[in-house]
């Protein structure tokens, strides 16, 4: 049975906060993973059940108003099932989820078109979510920051400061249909790897970090492990949090910060998969306990799961040039073998972000090219 991922849990409110910041930097280092335990001092309870409500009424709304949202070149809106193929050398089709992206609010009013189903106070909701994803990010890079010994420790804060301008920042809400919903070709052999069991392909996160919001009961999140074969389960409700009133925020280091810091953060390949596999790979995914009254397991886990992610990014004009960290200068780890970008240039935060969306969206941007040929 597969163990579940050794992923740290750090309570950023600690009184030591140079500590934290040590803390939080090896784990970026060691995982590219790590647990902020949810106080409720950054994120309230309240604000993330809150999001949770609106994002099942957002795709429980009609296909057409989905639809007139689908998403655009600048990353916002709803992409259907199968429209996003975030292993596109693996998978023969595309994720099995349903998303809808959400970017930069002005005065508490999207930019971009949202379903009628959702009200004016949504909006505002979902606006107000984003800020305190916003807020917690920026704690967190500081941290980062101090405990790289940056000089100063707000290099990395200064670049995703929303006042300097326009960033790739994303609010996404995911909805994974239950297997049963699916056509799904029927299982293949014992112990085989079917590509189509995944619900969303192995992938690293594009930004600088992710917070992820996940519910109690609905694992499936896998993260590769450092043998670069095999996964392990990330539980939503790690030891020691059980007594949470809510699940500690996932956070995790993206490509972009890998590759700023020359590889010393981490950013770690992770994908979801179906509850049957995460059963048969990783049963104690939530450890076999109760949490919150709900045991985990095949009946649970074969409802339709839902994902919150915060997708931080720096303003898009930020240029990836050298950190000025001695930490960071004296990694001689480089970044990993086989990275697209390893040799290139200094590049713009906007630069970075577009290499990554057309891979992943390979068919929007060919349907794209040909309307505009
Ligand atoms: O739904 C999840 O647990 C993770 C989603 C994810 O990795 C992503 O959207 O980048
Ligand atoms: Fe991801």
């Amino acid at each position: 049975m597969a163990k579940i991922a050794n992923i740290p849990v750090i309570d950023i409110s600690g009184d030591d906060q140079a500590r934290v910041a040590k803390d939080l930097v090896e784990a970026a280092i060691e995982h590219g993973f790590v647990y902020i335990k949810n106080t409720g001092q950054d994120i309230p309870v309240a604000a993330i059940d809150g999001a949770f409500e609106i994002s099942k009424k957002l795709f429980e709304a009609p296909l057409s108003e989905k639809q007139a949202c689908t998403i655009q070149k600048n990353n916002r809106g709803w992409s259907g099932m199968n429209s996003e193929t975030l292993d596109p050398a693996n998978q023969r089709v595309g994720d099995f989820k349903e998303a809808f992206n959400f970017g930069d609010f002005l005065a508490h009013k999207a930019q971009q078109p949202l379903p009628p189903t959702l009200t004016a106070p949504d909006e505002a909701a979902i606006s107000a979510f984003r800020d305190l994803c916003y807020h917690l990010s920026l704690k967190l890079l500081h941290l980062l920051g101090t405990g790289l010994a940056v000089t100063p420790p707000t290099f990395f804060t200064s670049a995703h400061e929303r006042a300097r301008g326009a960033s790739g920042t994303i609010l996404r809400f995911l909805r994974y249909p239950p297997r049963s919903a699916l056509p799904l070709p029927s299982k293949v052999g014992e112990g085989e790897e079917e590509d189509d069991d995944v619900r969303a392909g192995a992938h690293s996160d594009y930004g600088s970090l992710t917070l992820l919001f996940r519910l109690r009961g609905q694992p499936g999140l896998e993260v590769l492990r450092a043998d670069g074969r095999t996964w392990a389960p990330v539980a939503v409700t790690p030891p020691g949090t059980e007594g949470d009133a809510a699940p500690p925020v996932l956070v995790n280091i993206g490509d972009l910060l890998a590759y700023w810091t020359g590889g010393l953060l981490r950013s770690t390949v992770h994908r979801v998969v179906f509850p049957a596999a995460a059963t048969e790979g990783g049963g104690d995914a939530e450890g076999g306990v109760a949490t919150g009254g709900v045991v985990t397991g095949e009946g649970e886990g074969a409802a339709t799961r839902y994902s919150i992610a915060y997708f931080c990014h720096p303003f898009g004009g930020a240029e990836l040039g050298p950190v000025p960290s001695e930490r960071v200068r004296g990694y001689k780890g480089g970044l990993a073998q086989g990275n697209p970008y390893a040799e290139r240039r200094v590049m713009t935060a906007d630069e970075h972000l577009m290499m990554r969306l057309k891979a992943s969206y390979a068919q929007l941007y060919e349907e794209k090219e040909k309307e505009e040929a």
